[in-house]
């Protein structure tokens, strides 16, 4: 279980976030949304500590994660992975390099910096890969690859480093129509077949009710929403939204498409 609680975060006398509290349940699929600017992504970023709050505390499963420090830091960043709107991949690096970087706490670093990849490693990582239908992938640099590709790599990277949480950042901003639902489809898979709760933020709001089993909507750095897809009005919406809620509800062609996949064993069993 994630707790915050009065979480503040300000940037001079601006607070980006402001005084919130939320519970998120183990295996959740959990979509943030707003207009742009409204503290979605420093929500983000301070669960995985990117960013330190100013005031409020953070929990999980007991532990106080605005107190973590040093290698204890290191590891929550293992366990709450993040994926970024820009992929944040290693263009000159093939494929499986990039995700073979997300098993770094696993198999260490010197073993990793010298190429030394257990096999169970390497093998988990393929059998990501494949799920995610970049297998082929594995040896093209990851800058030759299109954007929708570049970002199931970099969820691939995510998944392999077997955290408790995925926190996606506008995992789709810069994505067609169909990439994004590839992308959005990747990140259920990790959701509903590995259990690994979800905590995305996302612009469109058609792609988050269709992925999304909770919404929490944010203005001016509050929580103004916070329930199911069914209880978000499209007059609910357009109030979050304000001027930019044509283009957050009206976004066409991001029709969802239903899950094809079957259950899969959990990443410990893939090897
Ligand atoms: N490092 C920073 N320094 C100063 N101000 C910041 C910083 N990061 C964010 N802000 C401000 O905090 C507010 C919230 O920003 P944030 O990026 O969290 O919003 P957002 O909802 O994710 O927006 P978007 O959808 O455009 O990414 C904005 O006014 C932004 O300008």
């Amino acid at each position: 279980m994630l707790t915050m609680t009065g979480v503040t975060c300000c940037f001079g006398d601006k607070a980006a976030v402001d005084d919130v509290s939320l519970t998120v349940s183990p295996g959740s699929f959990v979509g943030v949304i707003g207009r742009s600017g409204a503290g979605k992504s420093t929500l983000l970023r301070m669960i995985n500590r990117l960013q330190t709050p100013t005031a409020g505390r953070i929990d999980f499963e007991g532990r106080d994660i605005t107190a973590l420090k040093g290698r204890a830091l290191r590891a929550w960043r293992a366990e709450c992975a993040m994926v970024f709107q820009q992929f944040n991949l290693v263009g000159r690096l093939d494929v499986l390099t990039n995700v073979m970087m997300g098993r770094l706490n696993h198999a260490g670093m010197l073993a990793s910096l010298l190429g030394l990849w257990a096999e169970h490693d390497r093998a988990v990582v393929f059998s990501v890969l494949e799920q995610f239908e970049i297998g082929g992938l594995a040896a093209h640099r990851a800058e030759t690859l299109s954007g929708g590709q570049q970002q199931r790599v970099a969820i691939a990277r995510a998944l392999v480093q077997e955290p408790r949480i995925i926190l996606a950042d506008e995992p789709t901003a810069s994505l067609d129509p169909r990439n994004a639902i590839a992308v959005m489809e990747a990140l259920r898979r990790i959701n509903r077949e590995y259990g690994i709760s979800v905590i995305c933020n996302l612009h469109s709001l058609d792609l988050a009710r269709a992925y999304c089993g909770r919404l929490v909507g944010m203005a001016a750095g509050r929580v103004v929403f916070d329930g199911t897809p069914e209880d978000l009005t499209d007059a609910a919406a357009r109030n979050l939204y304000g001027i930019e809620a044509d283009e957050a509800i009206g976004a066409p062609g991001f029709a969802p498409r239903q899950a094809t996949s079957g259950w899969q064993p959990p990443l410990a069993q893939l090897a």
